[in-house]
């Protein structure tokens, strides 16, 4: 699904207009009538008091439009416009108009603290005070109504944005309305999926308002939602004539003393994401472990005899390999990292010390092949990118990386977003029971199991955390969050497989 920036999202309204040949307002009805649908079918007519709180812009208009259409249903409902300005919006006064037709009851308007009404628990406030027109701070007597909806513990249903939350910048220092729910006009928004803005949301849903079709299909995104449709556009059949050669031979470079763990979980997970052969490279001291935790891969060593990898040596050609997890960052293990990246012409993925490696001597990252593949979570990425003052600035960083050594970053996160050639690709898979060590090892296994049999590397990538994550929702049906370990994500890979041409589309959520 397209990510539209706000300047998009203005141009889309524009085209629509155009094409429909309707006036702007004609959109404001239909998006405020939408809304109103979503109440209405939830509430059925329940005797429960509706606060709406108006801006005077276009998300107050809004908000005007759906309190018109709660009176005219026989709901009781209280307005308020909060004047934050005296630039009223054209479609604001048309919708304040409409609705003073409908009632004599008029919008109550809020200058002050002193303005501000009681807010009980089991009201429903609905939030249209700041839509993606807010491009600075609100003023403090308004983020202080902000602060006012968040104690007061009601349902609170924000329209299109969280009032206080922008569509392009974080906002510093700043208070935001947190939603039960955002219900967000035809795409959602880049901000709901970045840590420091989407931890003000529990849950958002789109409402199609009918914005202009053509406009939608050619315009070009920089962010794209990734959820199980997109996904589904990605997998590559398995052939009935295929044998194992088919799908490729993995390396997985992994493992040190007392981090063998990480090696076996990236091996499992790279078989287990379905590459025909899967060799394990490691210390002497991890053969035994690897040898009986995972019989089906076959295992090379260093031939030097210590607790880490001093020497990265062997003689098959595989067609991708993964390095990083469980390395250590030993003297002896840069060294032979270094030796490696200068003879190696074999695509790669690189995660955990091999990008702590990569921080550490920078001039390494030119030897990397073009199109590898970076999985940094977030102090990984900060080493490689440096500070960020927001997490828009990260995603810029981020993006100048990636074209700088033409490689894929994927940047862990709650939303794993993938950054490759100016485009950001945002997960909606996952959830917070991944917290849990290994499980980044378990996504590098499956990144370079996915190279193995084919697949691009971007698309590896982008696919691959869709997969990983798909693998621990569905685990924690059977495990909980607490209960999820590294080990039984790899377990549901197969069935995060099975489960892309199964179950019904549901609206990607979090
Ligand atoms: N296609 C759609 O999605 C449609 C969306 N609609 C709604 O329109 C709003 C956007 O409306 P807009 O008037 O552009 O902006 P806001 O209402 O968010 O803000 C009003 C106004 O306030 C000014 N401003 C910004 N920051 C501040 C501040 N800190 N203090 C004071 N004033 C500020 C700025 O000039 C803004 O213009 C969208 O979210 C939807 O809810 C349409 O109704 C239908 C189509
Ligand atoms: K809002």
């Amino acid at each position: 699904m397209k990510i539209l920036s706000k300047d998009q999202i203005y141009a889309a309204d524009k085209a629509t207009e155009q094409a429909e040949a309707i006036p702007s307002f004609n959109l404001m009805e239909r998006a405020g009538g939408y809304a109103f649908q979503y109440i209405h079918q939830r509430l059925q007519g329940q005797p429960v008091q509706i606060k709406i709180f108006c801006g005077i812009g276009n998300n107050g208009g809004d908000g005007l439009v759906i309190a018109r259409n709660l009176v005219e249903n026989g709901y009781s409902v209280k307005t308020y416009i909060v004047n934050y300005s005296e630039n009223r919006s054209e479609d604001f006064l048309n919708a304040l108009e409409e609705l003073k037709k409908k009632t004599t009851k008029w919008p109550e308007v809020l200058k002050s603290v002193a303005d501000f009404p009681e807010i009980a628990p089991e009201d429903l406030v609905v939030d249209c005070i700041f839509g993606i027109g807010l491009n600075r701070p609100a003023a403090v007597w308004v983020q202080q109504l902000f602060r006012l909806i968040n104690e007061s513990s009601a349902y609170t249903l924000a329209i299109d944005i969280p009032s206080g939350m922008a569509i392009d910048q974080i906002i510093p220092d700043s208070e935001v309305v947190r939603a039960t729910v955002v219900l967000t006009f035809q795409t959602p928004k880049l901000a709901f999926f970045l840590p420091q803005s989407g931890k003000y949301i529990n849950n958002w849903e789109v409402l199609d308002i009918g914005l202009d079709r053509n406009y939608l299909n050619s315009v070009k995104t920089k962010a794209q939602l990734i959820g199980k449709t997109e996904a589904q556009q990605m997998y590559r059949p398995r052939q009935k004539f295929s044998h194992k050669g088919t799908y490729g031979h993995a390396l997985l470079i992994a493992g040190s003393y007392g981090k063998m763990g990480a090696a076996v979980l990236s091996n499992k997970a790279c078989l287990s994401s379905g590459a025909g052969l899967v060799t394990a490279y490691s210390t002497r001291q991890g053969l035994p472990i690897l040898q009986t935790s995972i019989p089906e891969v076959m295992v090379v060593t260093d031939r030097h005899t210590g607790d880490f990898i001093e020497e990265i040596q062997f003689d098959i050609e595989p067609d991708v390999i993964g390095i990083g997890p469980g390395l250590g960052t030993h003297k002896s293990t840069q060294k032979a990292f270094e030796e490696f990246l200068k003879v190696n012409k074999t695509p790669l993925v690189l995660d955990a010390d091999a990008l702590n490696m990569l921080s550490e001597n920078k001039a390494l990252l030119d030897l990397l092949p073009k199109y590898s593949i970076l999985t940094p979570h977030p102090k990984e990425l900060e080493r490689l990118i440096g500070e960020w003052k927001d997490d828009f600035e990260k995603l810029e960083k981020a993006e100048a990386f990636s074209a700088k050594y033409d490689c894929i970053l994927v940047c862990k996160d709650a939303h794993t977003i993938v950054v490759f050639e100016g485009n950001y690709y945002v997960n909606t898979s996952g959830n917070p029971g991944m917290a849990t060590g290994g499980s980044g090892d378990v996504l590098t296994g499956v990144l370079t199991g996915l190279v193995a049999q084919g697949y691009d590397p971007l698309t590896a990538a982008i696919f691959g955390s869709f997969i990983h994550g798909r693998a621990a929702d569905i685990a924690i049906n059977h495990t909980g969050y607490e209960g999820l370990t590294a080990g039984v994500i790899v377990e549901f890979l197969g069935q995060a497989f099975l489960d892309l041409f199964h179950e019904p589309e549901k609206q990607p959520q979090k």
